[in-house]
């Protein structure tokens, strides 16, 4: 396994006169799973997309050591950096592998692999011709990870990926990110809260107010212990049974 890195530096994002990131420094290495964790409005997105390039930014996005920073979105995925963005992104009036073939081509892929993303949730090969529109919200974001697996990416950042999906579609995804961490892909996996994920992770980044605040090795539970603390915010105790 050669595992990937993505390290971003100094990295800051402003929306007119409001700041969004400030001075941002995190690093992902493959082999496990990074998440970055933090309250509604905290700037994750903006990390995100800044990493992959579709908001201006300063600071400086380096992919296995290569500074990146100034390829467009474009390049900076044939690079090997792929997004699972919030909201999706899919086109609803063309169906399945439609929308796989627009990644392809984006990407220069042959035909072939448009049937390798079908390939990656059953789901998706027996709804292949059907509108995206009128898919579950589980199978578009099936749909979307293997779409951003296309280009076989050596970084893989997913933004909310488990907003609003039943926790046997949550786990079938996070399965899927595990075994790609493992592989040495570079997962960063940005959630409001870890849930059911808690498992999966083993390093994290705690971000409040477009600011990182702590880096916790110590695994998913170390982080959202982390996180709360951040946040002012006490473990709830443990259960009792009733007396
Ligand atoms: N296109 C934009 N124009 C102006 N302000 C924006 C824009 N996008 C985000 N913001 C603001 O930047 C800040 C950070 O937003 P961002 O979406 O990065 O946070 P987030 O942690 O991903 O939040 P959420 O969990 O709600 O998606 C927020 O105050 C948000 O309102």
């Amino acid at each position: 396994m050669s595992a990937h890195e993505l390290r971003v530096e100094g990295l800051s994002v402003r929306y007119g006169h409001a700041s969004a990131l400030t001075d941002a420094a995190v690093t992902v290495p493959g082999g496990s799973v990074t998440a970055l964790v933090g309250p509604n409005g905290a700037g994750k997105s903006s990390l995100l997309l800044a990493a992959y390039g579709s908001v201006p930014a300063t600071g400086r996005v380096f992919l296995d050591g290569d500074d990146v920073s100034r390829l467009r979105p474009a390049a900076r995925a044939r690079a090997g950096i792929a997004i699972v963005p919030q909201g999706r992104q899919l086109f609803p009036h063309l169906d399945v592998v439609d929308n796989l073939q627009v990644m392809a081509e984006l990407l220069h892929l042959p035909r072939s692999a448009v049937q390798g993303a079908l390939d990656r949730f059953p789901i998706l090969r027996t709804r292949r011709r059907s509108l995206v529109g009128v898919l579950s919200g589980g199978e578009q974001q099936m749909l979307v990870v293997a779409r951003a697996l296309m280009g076989s990416p050596r970084v893989l950042l997913l933004d909310e990926m488990t907003t609003g999906l039943a926790p046997l579609v949550v786990q079938e995804l996070g399965r899927t990110v595990t075994a790609l961490a493992a592989e040495g892909v570079a997962v960063l996996l940005a959630e409001p809260a870890l849930g059911v994920l808690r498992r999966m992770v083993s390093r994290g980044y705690v971000l409040v107010r477009g600011e990182v605040l702590t880096c916790e090795e110590g695994g998913g539970r170390a982080l959202d212990d982390a996180y709360r603390a951040a946040m002012g915010v006490q473990r709830p105790r443990e259960l009792r049974p009733a007396s």
